[in-house]
């Protein structure tokens, strides 16, 4: 390992500082606590970080150790064995390990399959298509147990991703079922990740700084640590502390815009080191593909008018997507470019 390979070396603006501060204010919730304070406690997360962690959520522990366990078997196998499920132009779902974010290559390998087996998606990025595709995921032989593992685990972390837009919607003042509607059909998918120890940590990323794009993020990560997040009071890449049996939640772009700005998509980060690789599985809750986002109406009123103009969420997430697969000189989409100016 001499030289690396340019795709991974991140612009000087965006490269990491390997000694970071270890301030910790991202908040701790523990879901057994009643809902009164939980609703406090989580709108308080959401607006001032954007960014929180869970104990006590009702996964099953031994069921996190079981998908941490075939999540590991299955990235150590050979290149061979991991490439039988790569993903491809036909099928983006499966292992993949060329994903760049801002078009710079991410020091990882994935394996991605979506929560709703077959999953529909518009077929491109082009406004005027209205052709839809099905996905339907691809599953590796080995370990034997890795797909009975995934589904299982999909299954109780999506109960949690209710749970939490529950909460979430109460502490908007909406009800607390408000936004469930657009989720049947759902686009979420889940993705195992795999940094191996990088030997240039100072240039590379294990993922560029980006926000995400859905509804939320709800993330295992191992005790190696690597995620930061942008603080939203100066700026600074504040660490993401690994705290056992947590997960750590964030806010996406779509309820950034459903609650009218207030609460925000916050930038976030993966930094590499050079002697552990890590380990991390974020599950994406996403909208079905025909869902508009825009600002909700009870949010809107004469102190708040919409901030946003509405899109499409699948034809949004598509053309996110474009300049993942291959380096492609196109800006990101963003929600901003949806803002209404005042
Ligand atoms: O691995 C992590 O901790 C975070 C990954 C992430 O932010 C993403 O995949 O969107
Ligand atoms: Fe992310």
């Amino acid at each position: 390992m001499g030289e690396i390979d340019p795709a991974f070396i991140q612009p000087n603006e965006n490269r990491p500082k390997l000694k970071v501060s270890e301030a910790d204010g991202i908040p701790l919730i523990n879901l057994s606590s009643d809902t009164e304070e939980l609703v406090l406690e989580i709108g308080q997360g959401c607006k001032n970080w954007g960014f929180f962690q869970v104990i006590n959520h009702g996964v099953p522990l031994e069921l996190i150790r079981r998908m941490e366990k075939v999540a590991k078997e299955f990235f150590d196998q050979s290149m061979e064995e991991k490439k039988l499920v790569k993903r491809d132009e036909v099928n983006p779902l499966g292992y993949h390990d060329s994903e760049h974010t801002k078009n710079v290559r991410d020091w990882k390998e994935v394996f991605d399959f979506m929560v709703e087996d077959p999953t529909f998606i518009p077929a491109s990025h082009e406004p005027g298509d209205e052709e839809i595709r099905m996905l339907t995921n691809q599953w590796p032989q080995k370990p034997p147990e890795f797909r009975e593992v995934c589904q299982e685990y999909a299954r109780e972390v999506e109960n949690l991703a209710y749970k939490l837009l529950e909460l979430v919607s109460l502490s908007l003042g909406l009800q607390a079922d408000r936004i469930h509607g657009y989720f049947k059909d759902q686009t979420s998918f889940l993705r195992l990740n795999h940094y191996p120890a990088c030997p240039f940590p100072e240039l590379a990323l294990g993922v560029g700084r980006h926000k995400d794009a859905g509804a939320l993020t709800v993330l295992t990560q191992d005790d190696v640590g690597g995620l930061q997040v942008k603080r939203k009071s100066d700026g600074e890449w504040i660490p993401v502390k690994p705290v056992p049996d947590a997960f750590i939640i964030n806010v996406g772009d779509a309820i950034q815009v459903w609650s009218n700005d207030r609460y925000e998509s916050v930038e976030h980060r993966v930094v590499v080191n050079s002697e552990k690789e890590r380990f991390s599985i974020p599950f994406f809750f996403f909208p079905a593909h025909h869902v508009m986002i825009k600002p909700l109406e009870e949010l809107v009123n004469e102190q708040h008018p919409a901030r946003y103009r509405e899109y499409n969420w699948g034809k949004f997430y598509a053309t996110r997507n474009r300049s993942d697969y291959k380096k492609l000189d196109v800006e990101n989409i963003q929600i901003h470019h949806f803002r209404i100016l005042e």
